[in-house]
Parts: structure tokens; sequence; C-alpha cells
């Protein structure tokens, strides 16, 4: 069995490794650590929880360490500030001994300050491509011209072409790292697009995969639950307070397909007592931080998510994940189970599946190589709940939809498509009502005046007659002028 120092790791590289509990090389490790500190571009496909971040995390701090300087790597992460803060955490921590500077490039935070660390030469930038190719376009008091590492983790979503469509922004970030490069790429879905990733990844890059036929952890045991839409959130409900009911220790993490049914069903579970937390791409910056750090540290045991927490997210105290939904993508569905059972903990995901579906679990069970089993539920209990599950819901829909909810959903969706140059910003044409308005305003302006000056002159002359009669009186009466 491979250890650290057969892997060519340096002393004080496995000092940290140990007093972060992390012992021997987990596979994706061992096979991709020493190509990378033989100076070779890699591409590692491992499955969910298998330690791919320090994979890459070691070898280059291996390499700073031996020549260091600022910036030194270039670490590009498809989602903000959650995945971005766990990588650069690692760094941090494992680098601590170097005095390691790192940097975070995310949306949603301050320009300028982002824009003064970068001047400050960090030896580590970890950046969503979005919000670095800005300031790449904006910007000159940096540059990634010297850059030795390049890494794109969840490489493959990187350069899907989904809702947030990062190819123009890569193409921006790539024009400006030097060709002489290592290029580091992982995900534990990397086969779709082995192609284009071959392509980035310039110099015959070593490929490791993990040799399983099942695509998921052993330790997760998949499960599945019918039930139709209307009767979906009794079953939730039923099974979060099993969870609570049979577990000291315990929490959860719900996916579901959109911000708005994320926040509902948040407000619905909290009307049940449970402490339930929410986090989707429709909450500040900052408030999407703040619940995670809630869940991650217990107070909250229940958090609802959509997909923005599907991928590399890593809470080990996660011991089930509930899809509220079925995933459309099997590849959606191997990221948002692994959010459990990792690094070889055990853990259990159940998807409801309604009657629609089917042929969803059929995809994503071909993919993963794997049959879902069934999870027993006594009906009769659900049955009990659900009328008051319903009601709950349906006040919890009426609560939001008198808040500018859907308002707010519109206006940041316009402002994602302005940032993404898909519509120009443009005046609104003036209505005809506003046109006639704005005559008649015109008219009264005009009659305005036009009596204003009447007035004017009026006085005037008044003044002037009496003027010309006093004179006149004067010189009758042969008074001193
Ligand atoms: N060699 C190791 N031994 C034990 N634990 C490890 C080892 N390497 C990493 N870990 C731990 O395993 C957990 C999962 O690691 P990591 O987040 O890197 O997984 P991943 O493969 O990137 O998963 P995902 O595909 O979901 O992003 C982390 O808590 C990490 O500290």
């Amino acid at each position: 069995m491979a250890t650290f120092a057969s892997l060519g790791l340096s002393e004080w590289l496995m000092e940290q490794c140990k007093q972060m509990g992390i012992a021997r090389p987990t596979q994706v490790q061992e096979n991709c650590i020493p190509a990378i500190l033989e100076g070779r571009d890699c591409m590692g496909c491992a499955k969910t929880g298998s330690g791919k971040t320090a994979a890459f995390v070691l070898p280059v701090l291996q390499k700073l360490a031996e020549d260091p300087y600022g910036i030194f790597c270039l670490v590009l992460t498809p989602t903000r500030l959650e995945l971005a803060y766990q990588i650069a955490e690692q760094f941090r921590v494992l680098g601590k001994p170097l005095g390691l500077k790192d940097c975070i490039i995310v949306g949603g935070m301050d320009m300028v300050a982002q824009a003064l660390e970068l001047s400050k030469k960090p030896h580590i930038v970890v950046a969503t491509p979005g919000r670095l190719a800005d300031h790449i376009r904006s910007s000159d008091t940096f540059n990634m011209k010297r850059i030795r590492f390049l890494i794109l983790d969840e490489a493959d979503r990187l350069l899907e072409q989904g809702c947030t469509d990062f190819t123009k922004d890569l193409e921006v970030i790539l024009g400006v790292v030097p060709a002489k490069r290592q290029t580091l790429l992982f995900s534990a879905t990397l086969t779709d697009t082995l192609q284009e990733l071959k392509s980035i990844a310039m110099n015959k890059p070593f490929f490791w995969e993990n040799k399983s036929d099942v695509r998921t952890v052993e330790e997760l045991d998949q499960r599945y639950l019918l039930a139709p839409e209307k009767v979906k959130d009794a079953y939730l409900v039923h099974l979060i307070q099993k969870f609570q009911d049979e577990h000291d220790d315990w929490s959860i993490i719900i996916f579901t397909n959109t911000c708005k049914n994320c926040q509902i069903l948040t407000m619905m579970l909290r009307e049940f007592r449970f402490p339930a937390i929410s986090l989707h791409s429709m909450m500040k910056q900052r408030q999407r931080f703040a619940n995670l750090a809630k869940f991650k540290s217990n107070i909250f045991k229940v958090l609802i998510a959509t997909d923005v927490a599907a991928r590399g997210l890593d809470i080990p105290t996660v011991q089930v994940v509930i899809n509220h939904n079925t995933p459309g993508l099997p590849k959606i569905y191997i990221h948002r189970v692994g959010r459990t059972a990792r690094a070889g903990r055990r853990g259990v995901s159940i998807t409801l599946v309604t009657q629609y579906d089917i042929h969803l679990v059929n995809a994503i069970e071909e993919q993963i190589q794997a049959k879902l089993k069934e999870y027993p539920v006594e009906e009769k209990e659900v049955l009990k709940i659900l009328t008051q599950v319903n009601v709950t819901r349906r006040q919890c829909e009426i609560k939001l939809e008198s808040t500018d909810f859907d308002e707010k959903k519109e206006i940041n969706k316009k402002k994602q498509m302005i940032l993404e140059g898909k519509v120009s910003i443009h005046l609104h044409p003036r209505t005809e009502m506003q046109d006639e308005l704005s005559a008649y305003i015109y008219i009264y302006i005009y009659i305005y005046i036009y009596i204003y000056i009447y007035i004017y002159i009026l006085i005037l002359t008044l003044l002037l007659n009496h003027r010309t009669l006093t004179c006149k009186k004067r010189g009758k009466m042969n008074l001193p002028k």
C-alpha cells in the first residue's frame, strides 16, 4: 500500500497531512500526485468525496515551496464562494508553514478590494471564471504571465454550456496564462467532456480514472421512493421526522429544482419546527455563506438547496441526501448524492420519484451502473399528515407570493443576461400616453410664461404712465425737478 513518502511528498507536507487526519493517500492521490510532481499535465476522474482536492493541493504546495512567487497557481471553480473557500482553505491549512498568501476572486463581492488583493501577488488565486475574466478585462495591476499551475476543479462543469456558460470567460483567461504551464483537471464526471478537456491540457496529459464499474461510492445506500406529486411533501416531512426521532446526531441535505421551491420548502419545514435553512442562487452571497456556516456547525440540521450545492461541498456530517425532485441528468444525481458518504463514511440517499420520472431513474441507473432500492415507508403514517402538510405548503406559497420574490427573480435574471451580454441595455421606448402627457405639460408652461410676460408689461406700462403724469404736474407748478 502506498504512503505519502513513497509518492515523493516532502516531510513537512506529510506532517501537515497528519495534523489534518490524513494518514494514507487515497487512490486518486496515489496515482495523480507522482505524475504532477514529475511535471506532467493531469486529468483525474474519481468518485465524489475521494480526496481530489488534496490530490492537486499537495503537489502544488511542494512545487511552490521549492520556488515561491506570486501568482504561482490559479484554480478555477464553477460555483461561487462556498467551493472556492473550501479549496482556498485546504491550501491555507496544508500550506501553513509556507506563510501562504491566497486570494478568492468570486462574483457578488467587492471588485476594488479583490483588485487590490490581486495586485499584492498572492501565491494562489482561487476564482470563478466570470469574475476573474472581468478583472483581466478591466485591470492592469496584476498579470498571470508566470503562472506555473492552472487547475480546473469540477472541470466538466466549467466546459458545459448550461445555464451559466463559462466558455467565453475561459477564453479570456486562457489568453493571459502562459502556454508553458502545468494544467490539472479534476471532477467526478469527466468523461462526457474528455475531448475538450484534452485540448486545454495540451502536453499529453496523464489521465487517471477510477476503474470501478459503479460510479458512486460503495458506502452509499441509494434508495428511491415512489410518491405522486401531491404527496411528495408529506413523504418529505415524514422522512425528516423519522431521522430526527431515530438519530441523535443527524444532518440532511434536501435538493430541489428551483429557488422558489427551495424557499417554500424551507418555510414549510420551519412551520413543522424542523431546524431548516436554505441555500440557493437568489440569496445574497453573504447570506449564502452564513447559512452554510450555520449548517456546517450543526445549528441547523436540514439544508434545503438547489444545485448550487450539488458539486464539491464537503460537509462530513451529512448522513442523508434527499432528492425532492428526480434530477434530469444522471451527472447531477452523482454530484448531489455525493454530498454524503464521503471519505469512507456511510450515507443514505433517497430520491422521490413521481410516476412521470421513471425514465429518469432508468437513465441514472444505467449511468451509475447500479440499481436503486426502494425505501420502505409506512404509508398510513404519511396519510395521517397529508392534509396538514398540503395546507401548510399552500399557506407558505401565499406568504411567499405576498413578498417580492418573483420580482427579484426577474431582476436577477435580467442582470445575469446583461452580464452575459445576451441582451443589450436600452431605454424603454416612450409610450403614446407619455407623449400626450408631455404635450399638455408644454402647453401649460407656454400659457404660464405668456401670462407672466403680459402682467410684467402691464405693470411696466402703469409705472411709466404714472411717472409721465407726475412730471407733467411738476412742470405746471414750476417746482424744481
Ligand atoms: N488521504 C485521505 N485520507 C482521509 N481523508 C482524506 C484524504 N484526502 C482527503 N480526505 C478528506 O476527504 C474529504 C473529501 O475530500 P474532497 O472534498 O477533496 O473530495 P472530492 O473528491 O473533491 O469530492 P467531490 O467530487 O464531491 O468534490 C475531505 O474532508 C478531505 O479532508
